[in-house]
């Protein structure tokens, strides 16, 4: 399934070296303002090759509106975005076609799909289309005044400092992974669908689609388990259902209680390693030694910050609308 979400519903496509990415959205109120500039500051925020250890691939990422704008305004009819592809490296890809990287999506893709998927670059499971969720949080964080979703990383290589998790890595000539945390303010009381809907459901269902996230935890999380019970809840001291601790994460029931969201992502470290590993040829039909070549992120952590908040956003609107606190028409 390459769509989420009820009413703002999205759908993804494109491979990483195919001539483009995209993203097309339904259920974007008509008359939402909409132009290039908007999706800078997010789309920086997730680009490669300017911070260390990020991947030298360097692409413009300048979104191109395909339909659903009219006059720098929503239509209202289905916006689609497209992202293209031109510093693609194809023959990396070329090379290592024989042995299936472990940790990434070579194997299961070949299995499912019979040889027939483009495996240049990961094809349709590379990290690439995640600029495509990050444009979808554009467009949702628009719809959402007052809410707040800021992501960041709060360890990498199980070191608080990042820079020392980083050199943890590099000394090794290997990859490594972290954790992201994120906060969401100003979320009303009452959003999330249950039994099967609700907020933690929705919001790890799309945190799951981002490639490389292999766990999630809602406020006190696992350390849950350790805790009282009297410890744990979240006494309320105001009508509104503010609470003094936030152990809850903010969701109670499945429901928004009117305090902050939090939730923490695990990042798994980069499959595709610089480290020598052993995986199954399928020319040979044995067991290799290799090491991936090409460009690639050394901690996919360090790029994740953005794509978590869009995923938020994508949640928090599409709850919106379900809940009807949102216009079906952009007046202001
Ligand atoms: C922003 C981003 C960048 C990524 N960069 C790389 C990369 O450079 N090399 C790589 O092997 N995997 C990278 N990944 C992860 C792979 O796409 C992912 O591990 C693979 O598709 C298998 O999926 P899974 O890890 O969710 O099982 C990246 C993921 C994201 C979100
Ligand atoms: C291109 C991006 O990241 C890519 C994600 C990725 C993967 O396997 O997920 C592998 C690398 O692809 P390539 O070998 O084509 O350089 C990364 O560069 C991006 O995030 O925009």
């Amino acid at each position: 399934m390459n769509s989420f979400g009820q009413s703002f519903r999205s759908t993804i496509f494109g491979e990483s070296h195919g001539p483009s990415v995209g993203i097309t959205f339904d259920g974007v109120p008509a008359g939402l303002p909409i132009n290039e500039d908007d999706f800078v500051i997010d789309i920086e925020r997730r680009k490669g090759g300017l911070q260390k250890g990020t991947t030298p691939r360097k692409e413009d990422d300048k979104p191109i509106f395909i339909t659903g704008v009219f006059n720098n305004k929503t239509t209202g009819a289905p916006l689609t975005i497209l992202f293209e592809n031109k510093n693609t490296r194809s023959g990396d890809y070329e090379k290592q076609r024989a042995i299936p990287r472990p940790g990434h999506a070579d194997f299961v893709a070949h299995e499912k799909y019979g040889g027939f998927e483009d495996f240049r670059g990961g094809g349709h499971f590379s990290g690439r289309l995640t600029v495509c969720l990050v444009a979808a949080g554009v467009v949702a964080k628009k719809l959402l005044p007052g809410i707040t979703i800021t992501a960041y990383i709060t360890e990498v290589g199980g070191e608080k400092d990042v820079e020392n998790g980083l050199q943890k890595a590099i000394d090794a000539k290997d990859s490594v992974g972290g954790i992201v945390e994120c906060h969401v303010t100003g979320v009303p009381s009452g959003l999330g669908e249950p039994f099967f809907n609700s907020v933690e459901s929705l919001i790890s269902h799309a945190a799951f689609s981002i490639p490389a996230i292999k766990g999630i935890e809602f406020g006190a999380g696992f350390k849950a388990a350790t805790m009282f019970g009297s410890d744990h809840n979240d006494a309320i001291d105001t009508a509104s259902g503010h609470t003094v601790t936030n152990h809850a994460g903010g969701v109670v029931g499945g429901i928004s209680n009117g305090n902050d969201i939090i939730f923490r992502v695990v990042v798994k470290p980069t499959s595709s390693t610089p480290k020598e590993q052993e995986s199954w040829n399928w020319d040979t039909q044995t067991v290799e030694k290799f090491s991936v070549k090409g460009r690639h992120d050394l901690c996919i952590a360090l790029r994740v910050p953005p794509v978590l908040e869009a995923i938020t956003a994508m949640v928090i609107a599409d709850l919106m609308q379900l809940a009807q606190k949102l216009p079906r028409i952009y007046n202001s």
